[in-house]
């Protein structure tokens, strides 16, 4: 039972419950879910804003609403049969546009999405949810101040554990005039409610690729700022290179994206711009003054950029601010180190799950987080051991999958060959041309893409893998579980995929390792 508020009076009131999880993002209502299921435990999540987070109404779902008709759009192009139905066409913006503030439960004529749904689903899962910012006062002790009204803060004692599950937010880099120019963040260009007639993305990571792939679908004259040489710089240099070849060809119905590699923003200048609520443009042109950057051999440009608006994707940072985190010992600053159970050492009680914790800022990997730190409280909660390997979440990350959203997309999990090189592995990769295969064939007209595979040498199994390509997403699972169950090339080799589908890059890759002498001799 949540027990009702005692000490009422003075400044706060007090309340208990078994389970607190400060954020009511994806993470956070996963860890509160897992700790309380089939038990008569109570959990509150906390949460300021709204319960679904950042992924529900802010990033990952409306940006894939924005995404997929792009990515139609483009199979559409390449179709003979369905490309002279679509001609050069450009999407109907105002129906995609309509379709995203469907998902994210945005009533017309409204800025803000509606979480009631989620808000049921917590409830309904015997999930308190109380509103407001909340922060650490103590072990297993937190404060929360109410998100609207002048109402007083309400401290919650928590039985069991606290769950920090805030977040991360958008970094805004030190370019002078930057901050006053009120520059979109990944929030306002997934939330816009017009599009701009031009866009300048500083960035050239999974927001800007992404973002530049729906503006540029929709209509906007795109330039990306992009500071190194590549795109998706943590990616295997050929996924980064198909993506920019295909922002800057564009297509039919798509605007080709100027890309200034090499070149940073050193100063933004904009007339006097009100405050506007998320997707509402700033009204008045922006000028961002660029150099080259100085990173590498990747040559940058100097000069100016006009545009109607500028997106800042230049990275997240873990929401650790006003946490009270030197509450229980902890350096404020930092996000709150974790081990494989998601406990926060030292501190009782304390586990931090999702982008907070500065591990892989992914959803995916948050929930995986969560059903970790959730299943952990519960079994201490009934005295049960933890030692299994389900109470473990792999600190180590050996298998991330990531899937960019653009047209063509970029997915890989695991290590790139420089990184498996780096950490002392005997790394081996081996590549195909997606395009020969006959089921990418039959997708699209001049199907282009990659994949490729790394290999341990040493141990004969996959550390890594790399899909680049029409509509690839799909093909990565395979690769996670190969990874994740270090299953041997030699096993792989009876993995037959189906005729005629994508998935027979399998087939090629391991093709490929039989004759680079992978797989094992005797
Ligand atoms: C544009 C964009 C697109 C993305 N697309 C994808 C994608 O396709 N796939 C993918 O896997 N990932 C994607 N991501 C990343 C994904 O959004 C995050 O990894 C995910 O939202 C993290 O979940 P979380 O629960 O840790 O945090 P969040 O979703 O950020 O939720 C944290 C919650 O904590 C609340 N909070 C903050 N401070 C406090 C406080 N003091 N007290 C109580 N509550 C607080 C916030 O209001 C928020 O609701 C995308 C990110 C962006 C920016
Ligand atoms: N499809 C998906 O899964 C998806 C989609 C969007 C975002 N995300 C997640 O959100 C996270 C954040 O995305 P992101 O694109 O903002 O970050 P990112 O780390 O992917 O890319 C940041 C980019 O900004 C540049 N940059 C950093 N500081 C800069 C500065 N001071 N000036 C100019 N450029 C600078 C970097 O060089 C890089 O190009 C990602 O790590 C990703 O995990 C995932």
């Amino acid at each position: 039972m949540v027990s009702e508020p005692r000490g009422v009076g003075r400044e706060r009131a007090v309340r208990e419950c078994d389970v607190v999880v400060l954020g009511g993002g994806p993470a956070g209502e996963n860890a509160a879910a897992y700790a309380v299921a089939g038990s008569d435990r109570t959990a509150t999540i906390v949460e300021p804003e709204l319960v679904g987070g950042e992924c529900s109404y802010w990033a990952c779902i409306p940006s894939k609403v924005l995404l997929h008709p792009a990515a139609v759009r483009g199979a559409a192009s390449a179709l003979p049969g369905v490309t002279g139905l679509v001609g050069d066409r450009p999407l109907d913006a105002a129906a995609v546009l309509a379709r995203r503030d469907s998902f994210i439960g945005r009533p017309d004529g409204s800025l803000m999405p509606d979480d009631s749904g989620q808000v049921r689903w917590a409830r309904g899962a015997g999930i308190d949810v109380v509103r407001g910012a909340g922060r650490l006062v103590g072990q297993r002790t937190v404060e929360v101040v109410p998100a609207v009204g002048d109402g007083g803060a309400t401290v919650i004692e928590a039985r069991h554990a606290v769950v920090l599950a805030t977040g991360s937010e958008a970094a805004l880099p030190p370019t002078p005039g930057l901050a006053e120019a009120r520059p979109w963040t990944s929030r306002d260009v997934t939330a816009m409610t017009e599009v701009p007639g031009s866009v300048a993305i500083i960035g050239g990571g999974v927001v800007a690729c992404e973002a530049a792939t729906w503006l540029s679908a929709l209509g906007s004259e795109v330039t990306m700022i992009v500071r190194g040489g590549a795109l998706l710089g943590g990616a295997e240099p050929f996924a980064g290179a198909l993506v920019a070849d295909a922002l800057r060809q564009g297509g039919p119905g798509r605007k080709p994206v100027r890309i200034l590699f090499g070149t940073q923003a050193y100063e933004a200048e904009r007339d006097a711009v009100p405050a506007h609520g998320p997707g509402v443009p700033g009204g008045a042109p922006v000028t961002l003054r660029v150099e080259p950057s100085g990173h590498g051999d990747a040559g940058g440009s100097a000069g100016t950029v006009s545009a109607d608006e500028v997106v800042v994707a230049a990275g997240r940072r873990p929401a650790v601010r006003g946490l009270g985190l030197e509450a229980v010992g902890l350096d404020p600053r930092h996000p709150p180190r974790t081990d494989a159970h998601m406990a926060v050492p030292g501190v009782a009680g304390l586990y931090a799950v999702g982008d907070v914790t500065g591990r892989a800022p992914l959803t995916h990997m948050g929930k995986y987080q969560a059903r970790v730190c959730g299943d952990v409280i519960a079994a201490r909660a009934e005295g049960r051991p933890v030692e299994a390997s389900r109470f473990h979440a792999d600190p180590g990350h050996t298998a991330v999958p990531q899937v960019v959203f653009t047209d063509p997309q970029a997915a890989w999990t695991g290590l790139t060959e420089a990184r498996a090189r780096a950490a002392g592995i005997d790394a081996h990769s081996v590549s195909v041309d997606l395009g020969a295969i006959a089921g990418a064939a039959l997708q699209r007209e001049g199907y282009t893409g990659r994949a490729q595979l790394v290999v341990d040498r040493a141990r004969g199994v996959l550390v890594g893998a790399t899909f680049a390509g029409p509509e690839v997403a799909e093909l990565l699972h395979a690769a996670t579980i190969a990874v994740v169950g270090e299953v041997p090339l030699d096993r792989l080799w009876h993995a037959v995929p189906a005729f005629p589908t994508v998935s027979e890059a399998w087939l090629r890759l391991l093709e490929a390792a039989r004759e680079a002498g992978l797989l094992a001799a005797g």
